[in-house]
C-alpha cells in the first residue's frame, strides 16, 4: 500500500537502534500498513540502508522519513518529507527541503514524495529540540497549523507529533474535525495497545515507535486494534 490515505497503522523504527531478526519479523508480518525508517539523531546512510535492506526481504511497504540528507538513497518505496510547521528557524519548514531540491532534484521521483506537515509537541523530543520547535501551543494555534497543512501548503499529511510522550487524543480529535483531505497522522508515547486504539479513534494513521524495542509484543498488538477501530 503506497497511499497514506489507505493507511490506518505504521510502525516507525529507529536505524540508530538494534532490532533482532526475530523481532524485526514481528513488526514486518505483522499486517501494518507501513514500516517508515526515520529517526532524529545518528541516522547515517549506512545504517537507514542496512535497515532497508533487512526490512525488504518482507512484503511491507517501506519508506525513508528523511531527517538527514546525507542518508538518501534510491529503492524505498516512498519519501516522507517533514516540514515542521512550528519551528522557530526556517531550516525545518523549506530551508533544508530546498537544499536538498537543488542537489538531488533531477533524480527526483515527485510521484514518491509524500510532504508531511509537522506540529511538534513535546518539547523534551529530540525532534523538538533540533527543529527548535515552539511547543507552548495552545488548542487554536494547533487548529491553525492544521487547517494551513491542508488549505494553505496542501500537504497530504499533518503530523502530530509528540515523540515520547502520549499526546492529548482530546486534541488529535479536534484537529480531525478541521481536515477533510489531508490525512492525519498520530505518533507519540504509544505503549499499549488500549492507547492504540483510542488514538485511532481520533487520528487517521496512528505511528508507533519506541515500544517496539521496549515490549515487541505489545507493540505488534496495537496493529490489530488499530485495523479494528472505526473513526
Ligand atoms: C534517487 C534518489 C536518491 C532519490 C531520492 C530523492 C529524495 C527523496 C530527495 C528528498 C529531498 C528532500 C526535500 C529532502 C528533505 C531534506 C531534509 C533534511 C528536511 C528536513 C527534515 C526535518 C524537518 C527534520 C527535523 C527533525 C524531524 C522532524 C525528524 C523526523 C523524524 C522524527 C520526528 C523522529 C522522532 O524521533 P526522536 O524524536 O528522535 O525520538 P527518539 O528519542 O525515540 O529517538
Ligand atoms: O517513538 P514513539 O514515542 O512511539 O513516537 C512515534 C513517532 O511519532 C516518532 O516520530
Ligand atoms: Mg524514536
Amino acid at each position: 500500500m503506497y497511499d497514506v490515505r489507505e493507511w490506518r497503522h505504521a510502525f516507525k523504527l529507529d536505524p540508530n537502534k538494534d532490532i533482532s531478526e526475530k523481532d524485526l519479523e514481528k513488526v514486518c508480518e505483522s499486517g501494518t500498513d507501513a514500516v517508515i525508517i526515520g529517526g532524529t539523531d545518528g541516522v547515517t546512510l549506512d545504517n537507514t540502508l542496512q535497515l532497508m535492506s533487512r526490512v525488504r526481504r518482507y512484503a511491507v511497504p517501506c519508506c525513508l522519513e528523511v531527517s538527514d540528507p546525507d542518508a538518501i538513497a534510491p529503492a524505498y518505496d516512498l519519501y516522507l518529507i517533514p516540514a515542521v510547521l512550528n519551528s522557530k528557524n526556517t531550516t525545518w519548514i523549506t530551508g533544508a527541503h530546498h537544499k536538498a531540491v537543488k542537489a538531488y532534484g533531477e533524480w527526483m521521483n515527485w510521484n514518491e514524495i509524500v510532504m508531511e506537515g509537522y506540529c511538534i509537541l513535546n518539547p523534551d523530543c529530540k525532534a523538538a529540540q533540533l527543529a527548535e520547535a515552539a511547543t507552548g501551543l495552545d488548542d487554536d494555534d494547533v487548529l491553525a497549523y492544521a487547517s494551513m497543512a491542508e488549505h494553505m501548503f496542501k500537504f497530504p499529511v499533518f503530523y502530530l507529533e509528540y515523540s515520547g510522550t502520549y499526546g492529548d487524543p482530546k486534541l488529535v480529535e479536534k484537529v480531525k474535525t478541521v481536515l477533510e483531505d489531508t490525512v492525519l497522522f498520530y505518533g507519540g508515547g504509544i505503549r499499549t495497545a488500549a492507547q492504540a486504539a483510542e488514538m485511532a479513534r481520533a487520528a487517521d494513521v496512528v505511528v508507533v515507535g519506541n515500544v517496539v524495542y521496549e515490549n515487541i509484543h505489545e507493540a505488534v498488538k496495537t496493529v490489530r486494534v488499530v485495523k479494528q477501530t472505526g473513526l
